[in-house]
């Protein structure tokens, strides 16, 4: 295992660490959110601890399956004590940039509706000014040549995301289009401004949204509070 991937098992198991007997807890998507899942099966089968999760993606909930994490859904649940979720940069008020794994609109979805929205990530993530980190937009496949336009006025190349040379169509049958804006000088102004285009679905701008960053580096682990 890589020095990075290390880092990501750490914060994942310290936010597993964190959850307590109970809860509902939402589960964000990603390479580092792996751990945690895997961490909060290890714990289940091993402390008798009792938690309901709701995924963000079908992906984290296969994870789920295979560790052991049952899952429960909106239908019966409605509000979350927690959630735990990955990002690609986190600035230093804690605004994120999300979506390298186009699970950013059911991640949205479990970040809003949980008591408190905890981030893990390695130090890599943590920037000074969002935008080097492309931003992703989920997007309406009809038209999406249009809605890229209109958010080309925004100051960016909008590209529509591939997998194997098609389109990637996100688990909510939508495309993502990466915007590199490189620097996001407002990220609040910005995000106002994506969602209003007709076609956006959402944004992978994650405004006053994290309560907690768990912050993996050489140095160790650090929980950053808002
Ligand atoms: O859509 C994907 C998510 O926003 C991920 O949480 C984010 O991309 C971070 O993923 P990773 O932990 O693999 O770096």
């Amino acid at each position: 295992m890589n020095t990075q991937d290390q880092l990501k098992k750490t914060v994942g198991e310290k936010a597993a660490s964190l959850v307590q007997d109970g809860m509902k807890v939402g589960l964000g998507s990603g390479s580092t959110v792996y751990w945690l899942v895997r961490a909060l099966g290890e714990r289940m089968k091993q402390e008798g601890i009792h938690i309901e999760g709701i995924p963000s993606s079908i992906q984290t909930g296969e994870w789920a399956n295979e560790f052991g994490v049952p899952l429960t859904d909106f239908a019966t649940t409605k509000e979350l004590d927690v959630t735990i979720d990955g990002s690609d940069e986190v600035d230093p008020n804690f605004q994120l940039i999300k979506g390298g794994g186009a699970a950013l609109f059911r991640e949205k979805i479990i970040a809003q509706a949980a008591e408190k929205l905890i981030i893990i990530v390695d130090a890599s993530k943590m920037v000074k000014q969002l935008g080097a980190y492309a931003l992703p937009v989920e997007i309406l496949p009809f038209a999406w040549e249009r809605t890229a336009y209109e958010i080309e006025k925004l100051g960016c190349v909008p590209v529509l995301r591939l997998k194997d040379g098609e389109p990637l169509i996100t688990d909510n049958g939508n495309y993502i289009v990466d915007c590199p804006f490189e620097k996001i000088e407002d990220p609040v102004d910005l995000d106002q401004k994506l969602q209003k285009i007709v076609g956006v679905i959402e944004t992978g701008l994650f405004i006053d949204m994290a309560d907690s960053v768990i912050v993996g580096g050489s140095e160790g682990v650090t929980m950053k509070e808002k």
